[in-house]
């Protein structure tokens, strides 16, 4: 123990100096007063690298060594949240990061396969202090012994699950199992789908892969950013924490609901309603509506021109539609063409109209006068009015919402009921990906956003020319009598350059890829990683998918826990149009949150669906069974919650009441638990709705009212607890936990 101490102090010792320099680097750099081009792109760099390493310092200051393996051969290493080297010349590592290659022995190393290992030591500790060891004896050979020998190999796993919780979750990269490094380190080529029942860490493994992506293809994710979309803003919360305590901050974390830059939806819609929106067939409405809006006269449109009226038929629109069409840009793109030929066919009538020799019939226009015209129509607001008619430029919103105000011809009449509402400018989840569809149809018109760019170029240029030609002025004066060549041929080029200099005077896009990427619709991420992935629909994953076109994700999911109506089918129905049937599939099997004895009364739930159901194995018996409380009636539920609340409340940790939302009121007066939208889960007590609950974990949890629960949300929510589970009830219990003999009745 005092050795690892000493190693312990050793290593915080050289932290420190690490960070004062880093510290010192920083301040320095930012100091300086703007130099060159290069040398403010390095300075950027320069801040920006240990400004990061400054984070990852600061966020893996306790714990920073959690790991020793010692070789056959006599070497030792030290294993931590991140790598540190030595000053010396060689940078001797002296602590290494837990993602290296040599560090996984560390994870995957047992009596059988001992992978060069003769022993492999867990180092706990509280703040910078070592609390105790855990060693593991891999070399059945070797009888030396430490008095740190852990004979079962798990005490520090079950140490870990047995933890009071926080209402945040904590990495696990102390011990992870060797089927959860396997996923963790997979190649991140390609699709790959984690599927596991509850508590088999998914979670953890998908955030932990991230913090390996990154770690092994720093410089791509780095530029890229990885993505993590979660299922509700309450569970993003939950998991924020992970990778930061990891040292890794450049990870975007997000709901589908998030995935429009400009729109933040949070409401849900009815799961009817959702599961018209979520569709694929909806890719198809939306592409009719938006070709419904190029549009034909009815038989003809009068354009008034120069006191004169062109009328435009059918049959001419419909030729430059045609061949606007015939692009195969997105509306807004293929606009540009329209306004041609509809520009051209309206010169040619003005043209006929006026210039047609009254006596043989011949144009008395030459080309000049045809070029003319086209000009003055170009600049006549009716003609522009006619192109809008026709053709308008459309945005998004305007698309979705005209569908869902107008349902009636592009859905069936039930569909159209479910999705029909006023237009709002108030989108929900469902609508994101809609959102998200009209814009890849619509392509983005940047004409005016080019012009305004170029304009702004030009007057940056002016401007900078103007600053130059003073400064040349100045200088050739001042330089006058000195004679001096050189100055007045730097002075000279720096005119040549003033474009440069303009350059220069661009602000640097200083925010990182993940907030670019954020921002930015079209933005390829280098990998992307969906947690409950089962329940994204059909339209979900079109929009996911085009922001990954090299189809780097790691998937992972579990569909007993599906509750969207529209969430996946099967991983191949929804992989199959992207990939075919080139993804990988992996399994967890041991639930490392519920113990037995709940995950007993859990899988009744699904067994009553499906007899065969195999739950995961949980890794864990506590001695504690479930329970079941009858309240005398509905007006009674609330006292009974509250009782079994004060049972069951934690010392330390929390404990989570899961009841429908029509009884939060109520049952939020009576607890003293503030009702609100996203569930505080810091807070010793919280109430959440059974959609809420998903992904996250409590120590205790009493689930309210289940026979009010779809039977994938019952099972989600009985499935939350690592310590004690209760149910309490006023109406009768469902059939599977009524029969159950898992669950007692107090
Ligand atoms: N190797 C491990 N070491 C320590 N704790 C672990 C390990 N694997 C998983 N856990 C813990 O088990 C709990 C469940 O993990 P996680 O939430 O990732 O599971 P999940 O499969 O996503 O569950 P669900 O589908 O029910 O939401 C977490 O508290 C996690 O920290």
């Amino acid at each position: 123990m005092r050795r690892e101490q000493e190693f312990v102090d050793g290593l915080h010792e050289h932290v420190e100096t690490l960070r004062a320099d880093a510290d010192r680097a920083v301040k320095e750099a930012l100091a300086q007063g703007d130099t060159t081009r290069q040398g403010r792109l390095e300075r950027d760099i320069l801040v920006a690298e240990r400004s990061g390493l400054l984070a990852a310092l600061d966020a893996v200051d306790s714990a920073l060594c959690f790991g020793r393996i010692d070789l056959t051969g006599g070497a030792t290493h030290h294993i931590g949240r991140i790598g540190i080297r030595a000053d010396d010349e060689e940078r001797t590592p002296l602590l290494i990061d837990w993602r290296a290659e040599v560090a996984r022995p560390f994870y995957l190393a047992t009596g059988y396969s001992p992978m060069g290992l003769r022993r492999r030591r867990h180092i706990s500790s509280e703040g910078r202090t070592v609390t105790a060891l855990h060693d593991e004896i891999l070399d059945l050979g070797d009888t030396t012994r430490t008095g740190h020998e852990d004979p079962t190999g798990d005490a520090v796993l079950l140490a870990a699950l047995n933890q009071a919780r926080t209402g945040r979750m904590g990495d696990i990269v102390r011990t992870i199992q060797a089927d959860q490094d396997r996923i963790i380190r997979a190649p991140h080529q390609g699709v790959m789908v984690v599927e596991g029942g509850p508590g088999t860490g998914k979670t953890a493994v998908a955030l932990h892969r991230a913090a390996f992506l990154l770690y092994e293809h720093r410089e791509l994710l780095a530029r890229r950013a990885v993505l993590i979309v979660g299922p509700n803003p309450a569970f993003l919360g939950y998991i924020g924490e992970v990778l930061p305590s990891l040292g890794e901050t450049g990870v975007l974390l997000a709901t589908v609901g998030e995935l429009f830059p400009g729109v933040t939806a949070t409401a849900a819609d009815t799961p009817a309603t959702a599961a018209v929106k979520g569709r694929a067939g909806m890719a198809e409405v939306l592409e009719r509506l938006v070709r419904d809006h190029e549009r034909l006269p009815d038989p003809v449109l009068a354009v008034e021109h120069d006191r004169q009226v062109v009328m435009l038929d059918e049959g001419l629109v419909r030729v430059a539609r045609d061949r606007a069409r015939s692009t195969g840009l997105p509306h807004n793109l293929a606009r540009e063409y329209f306004e041609g030929y509809l520009l051209n066919t309206l010169t040619e009538l003005v043209a006929e109209q006026i210039g047609t020799d009254p006596y043989d019939g011949s144009n008395l226009l030459d080309d000049s006068d045809v070029s003319a015209i086209r000009d003055e129509l170009a600049d006549n607001p009716a003609v522009w009015d006619a192109i809008d008619e026709l053709w308008p430029v459309l945005t998004p919103r305007q698309v979705v919402a005209r569908l869902l105000a107008e349902p009636d011809g592009y859905l069936p009449p039930e569909d159209a009921e479910a999705v029909r509402r006023p237009v709002t400018t108030e989108w929900t989840v469902a609508d994101v990906p809609l959102l998200d569809e009209a814009a890849e149809l619509l392509g983005e018109d940047d004409r005016a956003a080019r012009d305004r760019a170029a304009r702004e170029q030009r007057a940056r240029i002016a401007y900078a020319q103007g600053v130059l030609d003073v400064a040349y002025a100045s200088r050739t004066y001042e330089f006058e009598d000195k004679d001096d060549e050189d100055a007045e041929v730097l002075g000279a080029q720096d005119i040549i350059d003033a474009e440069r200099f303009a350059e220069r005077h661009e602000e640097a896009d200083h925010r990182s890829a993940a907030e670019r990427a954020a921002a930015d619709r079209t933005w390829a991420f280098g990998h992307i990683i969906v947690d409950e992935a089962q329940e994204l629909s059909p339209m979900a994953w079109r929009l996911l998918m085009r922001r990954s076109p090299t189809r780097a994700m790691t998937l992972v999911g579990d569909p007993a826990q599906t509750a969207e109506a529209v969430g996946v089918g099967s991983w191949k129905g929804i992989l199959a149009p992207y990939v075919e049937d080139r993804w990988e599939h992996r399994r967890l099997s041991v639930n490392y949150r519920t113990p037995a004895e709940i995950m007993e009364v859990a899988a009744a739930v699904v067994r009553a669906r499906a007899p065969e159901f195999e739950p995961p194995r949980s890794v864990r018996e506590t001695g504690i069974r479930p329970f079941a409380v009858a309240a005398g009636g509905p007006g009674e539920l609330p006292g009974a919650v509250a009782s079994v609340v004060g049972d069951l409340t934690p010392e330390e940790g929390r404990l989570a009441v899961v009841a429908p939302r029509e009884l939060h009121g109520e049952l939020g007066d009576a607890l003293g638990v503030p009702v609100t939208g996203v569930p505080d889960l810091t807070r010793r007590v919280v109430l959440v709705d059974p959609r809420g609950v998903k992904g996250l974990e409590f120590d205790s949890v009493i689930v309210v009212e289940p026979a009010a629960f779809g039977p994938s949300d019952l099972y989600v929510a009985l499935t939350r607890a690592t310590q004690r589970l209760a149910v309490v009830h006023a109406a009768p219990l469902p059939d599977a936990l009524a029969r159950s003999e898992a669950l007692d009745r107090a």
